[in-house]
């Protein structure tokens, strides 16, 4: 097999665009003793081919109740709190990945897509609902989301912090981390690992392609299982 390199970021979203799957990076994780890592399931992506893989730009919403509230905090009191803020802060190769309000309102839609895209950001994975889809689609940005829903955050929810850790249903999400996504699911690969995560997922995915051409050929499932170690 050929040894796997990669100079830079692009180069390196690129194979793991082109040669790896959620899965093959999942079963790495496991092997790894990393349990933890892949989104919840109802995180898909808005049209099945769409591929994501890039930074962690993390966001971290909440709800609010009123659209300008008059509190204590300023941030309560700015339209969309730091989203605009976030939006712009976006950069090459970046993932929009927010968390942290009640499921009732649309975390992204086309014209933060749009801004994301200009910036060089590579898609948006939320722990809520898109809207826009037509526009998202039409602008092929990868956008995981748990569907469609366009009602609008302005009124219910805001960004309060950018670039801090944040956890989905127990999965640690750390600035930087690398995002993949893929119509299997969402899975995160923390910095310190990806190096020797993505060589090896590279390497099964190569080994898999093996059996499945012997069990293509006739083989059988335990005998293939012995010869190659994967399944
Ligand atoms: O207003 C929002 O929350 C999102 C939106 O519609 C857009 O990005 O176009
Ligand atoms: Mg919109």
């Amino acid at each position: 097999m050929d040894k796997l390199t990669w100079k830079n970021d692009d180069e390196l979203f690129e194979i793991m665009r082109d040669k790896l799957y959620s899965a093959v990076i999942g079963d790495i994780l496991d092997k790894m003793k990393y349990f933890h890592q892949f989104l919840p399931q109802r995180i898909q992506p808005l049209r099945d081919d769409m591929i994501v893989a890039g930074r962690a730009m993390t966001v971290l919403e909440a709800d609010a109740f009123e659209e300008l509230s008059d509190g204590q905090n300023p941030i309560m009191k700015k339209p969309f709190g730091l989203m605009l803020e976030a939006l712009d802060d976006i950069k090459k190769n970046e993932v929009y990945i927010c968390t942290g309000s009640s499921p009732n309102y649309a975390l992204v839609g086309e014209l933060m897509s749009t801004r994301m895209k200009i910036l060089g950001g590579v898609g948006a994975v939320v722990n809520g609902f898109h809207r826009d889809t037509k526009g998202i689609l039409e602008l092929d940005f990868p956008c995981f989301s748990y569907g469609r829903y366009a009602q609008d955050q302005a009124p219910r929810g805001k960004v309060i912090d950018i670039r801090v850790p944040i956890e989905i249903e127990g999965v640690r999400v750390n600035p930087g981390d690398i995002i993949f996504g893929d119509m299997d699911g969402v899975v995160v690969i923390p910095k310190e690992v990806e190096e020797e995560v993505i060589k090896l997922a590279y390497k099964k995915a190569t080994e898999e392609k093996m059996v499945s051409n012997a069990i293509k050929a006739g083989m059988g499932a335990k005998e293939s299982f012995d010869k190659y170690g994967v399944m």
